[in-house]
């Protein structure tokens, strides 16, 4: 068996993470970390975890819990991630983080956007980008994964079988994207208020949101391209707890001559063989109702003939596909286990 401690367990997806292992065949749970709850019982925290998890919640012990575990699951606000993956490394063990810190290869670029020091910039190198999909060969030999943002996987997912092909303007993608609230995480913040968000659509972060350059990295390696790739990306907070909806907007090249059923047949392709991710029929529009609780991503696709432009709706669940569940995906080929298991539960609908 497998020995995981979650750190940061009795935030929102550090409670999914818990959720979702404790019925892994492979997985036993060893400590749940909290930072305000230390001494309580996690099932007294989150009562729907009553008579299931009997752990009590415990202090950051960094060098006791990272001897015992067998991997890491970080679930912590960025910028408090490098000594758990510094003592990880030291003793050897797998580490997932489900926040930024170990996303980006350029440490300028973490620095610029989230406004903190990387302590540890030389270990970058050593990191994966944690998107199956597109990264399932490099995951299986790492020890320290990035596990991506919300809004960059269900973004990635609806670009990359067109990203390097010769068909799209890749200096002119805009994603306009909608997220439920607890992409904010369970911390007590004004904006996150039922009277804030409840009957309201704000966008946020506009043209400023940390989100942007960790889409642009990953869509300029795919791209290959010499110029890094810049794009528009909004996010919208919306009056929902759970769910993204990412929708794309991507040119077409004056000279690409495609049909919708043509550009479909490549998502359709690109993603044959793939249990997560399922690209819909003609005139299918994806849900983020779809996806709720669920590890799976629908995407739509088609080419706006009129205005030549490939439109893609991509919705996944924030915290599942979006976090925990792609952080377990990962762990399953770190540890050369089947990579759906643990993920085979289907969403919640209505
Ligand atoms: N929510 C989402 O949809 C997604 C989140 N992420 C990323 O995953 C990470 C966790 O997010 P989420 O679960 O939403 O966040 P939450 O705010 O819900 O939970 C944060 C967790 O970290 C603990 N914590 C907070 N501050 C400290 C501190 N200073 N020292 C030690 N522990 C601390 C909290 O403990 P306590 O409960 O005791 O306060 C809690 O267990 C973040 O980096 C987030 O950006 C990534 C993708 C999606
Ligand atoms: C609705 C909402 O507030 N969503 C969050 C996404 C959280 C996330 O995934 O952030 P990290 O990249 O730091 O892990 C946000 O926009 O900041």
């Amino acid at each position: 068996m497998i020995k995981a401690a979650i750190i940061g367990a009795t935030g929102y997806t550090g409670a999914e993470l818990v959720r979702l292992l404790r019925c892994h065949p492979e997985v036993t749970l060893t400590d749940l970390t909290t930072q305000s709850y230390v001494g309580q019982s996690f099932a007294d925290v989150y009562p729907h975890f009553q008579d299931q998890v009997t752990q009590v919640c415990c202090a950051q012990d960094l060098s006791a819990i990272a001897g015992e575990a067998d991997v890491l699951f970080l679930a912590l606000p960025h910028g408090l991630s490098v000594p758990w993956v510094v003592e990880a490394r030291r003793l050897g063990k797998k580490v997932i983080d489900l926040g930024a810190d170990f996303r980006f290869r350029q440490v300028q670029t973490y620095e610029q956007w989230y406004h903190v020091t990387h302590e540890a910039p030389e270990l970058l190198s050593e990191a994966v980008y944690g998107l199956p999909e597109l990264h399932r060969a490099s995951i299986r030999q790492a020890s320290i994964i990035g596990n991506p943002g919300c809004y960059p996987t269900a973004s990635m997912l609806a670009m990359a079988p067109l990203l390097g092909q010769g068909l799209i303007d890749e200096g002119r993608i805009i994603i306009d994207a909608k997220s439920g609230v607890s992409g904010a995480g369970r911390k007590a913040v004004l904006g996150s208020l039922y009277a804030e968000v409840n009957e309201n659509v704000k966008p946020y972060g506009v043209a400023t949101h940390r989100h942007t350059p960790e889409i642009e990295q990953e869509a300029s390696r795919l791209a290959g391209s010499d110029q890094a790739i810049k794009l528009s990306f909004t996010p919208h907070l919306m009056p929902m707890t759970r769910g993204i909806l990412a929708t794309v907007y991507m040119d077409l090249r004056p000279e690409a001559d495609v049909t919708a059923a043509q550009v479909r047949e490549r998502y359709q392709a690109f993603y044959a063989g793939e249990t997560f991710v399922h690209v819909m029929d003609e005139g299918v529009w994806p849900q983020t109702k779809w996806s709720y609780g669920s590890n799976h991503a629908f995407i739509g696709v088609t080419v706006d003939r009129r205005t030549r432009r490939v439109i893609v709706a991509s919705a996944i669940d924030n915290l599942i596909k979006g976090a925990s569940g792609q952080a377990i995906q990962n762990m399953n080929l770190l540890f050369d286990l089947p990579e759906t298991i643990g993920l085979t539960m289907s969403g919640i609908y209505p």
